[in-house]
């Protein structure tokens, strides 16, 4: 990855001059809907490049070794050999960015991808998700229990009645914490949108995050009522922005929770390079965190390369 935010120290002038507004956020948002997806043509190239952003994730309470397992295979090689092969890609070229576990999965994807002879980031869940409502020992001590199961990225919510009730110096102090915890793994900060009141808070808490050192900030658990939205992607890209014409300072964004189709994924990847430019493109500096879009995107892939929709059994594993 490249280089790490590491953070400033708290800015409590600048968090509390921001504004933001309402209409023309929601004006951007419906350019983004309304976006026209790339040609045919070109879409398979981006839909193969979406995979890529891809934090293939299960976050289930049924979840096992097992699963976890099929999971890392599938992220190992997330679109069919003789698809690729059509499409003259080499299939190491393509391989989701990480995959997101629960903690106490966190081995068994380990595991898993040494045994399958492969390299990719294991990325945890943690300090209590999704609410994080537990302890404060008990949030930092999940994140130091993670890293030494072996994850190298550790998805972290935000404590959000910190964040609701303007506790900015709290909540800095929290993160700060966290990010201490995580060591050399890379902290993605879930801000749990869904939860926070205006876009306004959307912002502070974005820019609240970075302040303590996030290298990613991320919108959603996935188990909020609201997950993953234009509106509040266009909130947290403009405070990362902002961010890094202040400092200097790249973070990275991960929309997360509810996005299921391809389509939507490439209308993600243009609010990005709009929003951010195309140096974001990158899995250093974008995820889409999803646990079924991945299948939609096979399926897609597919029907380009062979002119019909797969039935369930040509694409088994999706
Ligand atoms: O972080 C990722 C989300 O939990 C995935 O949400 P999803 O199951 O709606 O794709």
């Amino acid at each position: 990855m490249s280089a790490r935010n590491p953070g400033i120290s708290l800015d409590l002038e600048w968090v509390s001059q921001v504004r933001v507004n309402t209409q023309a956020v929601l004006r951007r948002a419906q350019h983004y809907q309304a976006l026209k997806v790339p040609k045919e043509r070109w879409q398979a190239a981006w839909l193969l490049k979406a995979v890529t952003f891809i934090d293939l994730t299960t976050l289930s309470g049924d979840d096992t070794p097992s699963n976890v397992h099929r999971l890392c295979l599938k992220a190992i090689q997330p679109v069919r050999r003789d698809l690729l092969h059509k499409m003259n890609v080499q299939r190491e070229e393509v391989t989701t960015a990480a995959v997101c576990v629960y903690p106490a999965r966190v081995a068994d994807a380990v595991a898993a991808i040494k045994a399958a002879n492969a390299c990719l980031p294991v990325a945890s869940v943690a300090t209590g998700f999704p609410a994080g409502q537990t302890p404060l020992e008990t949030r930092v001590e999940e994140v130091v229990q993670a890293v030494a199961d072996g994850a190298t990225e550790i998805d972290i919510v935000i404590n959000r009645n910190l964040a609701l009730t303007g506790q900015w110096e709290a909540l800095y102090q929290e993160l700060c914490q966290f990010r201490s915890a995580c060591a050399d793994a890379h902290m993605k900060t879930i801000l749990a949108v869904g939860d926070l009141d205006t876009f306004t808070t959307v912002y502070k808490a974005s820019l609240v995050s970075m302040m303590a050192g996030s290298d990613f900030i991320k919108t959603s658990t996935g188990k909020e009522a609201v997950n993953a939205t234009f509106p509040v992607a266009i909130v947290m890209a403009r405070a990362i922005r902002d961010y890094y014409l202040s400092t200097g300072h790249r973070v990275g964004f991960k929309p997360a929770g509810g996005i299921r189709t391809a389509q939507e994924s490439l209308l993600w990847l243009a609010l990005i390079k709009e929003e951010l430019g195309s140096d974001w493109l990158s899995p250093h500096l974008f995820r889409i965190g999803a646990s079924s879009l991945l299948a939609d995107i096979e399926r897609q892939i597919y029907h380009h390369v062979t002119g019909h929709y797969a039935s369930y059994q040509e694409l088994p594993m999706a």
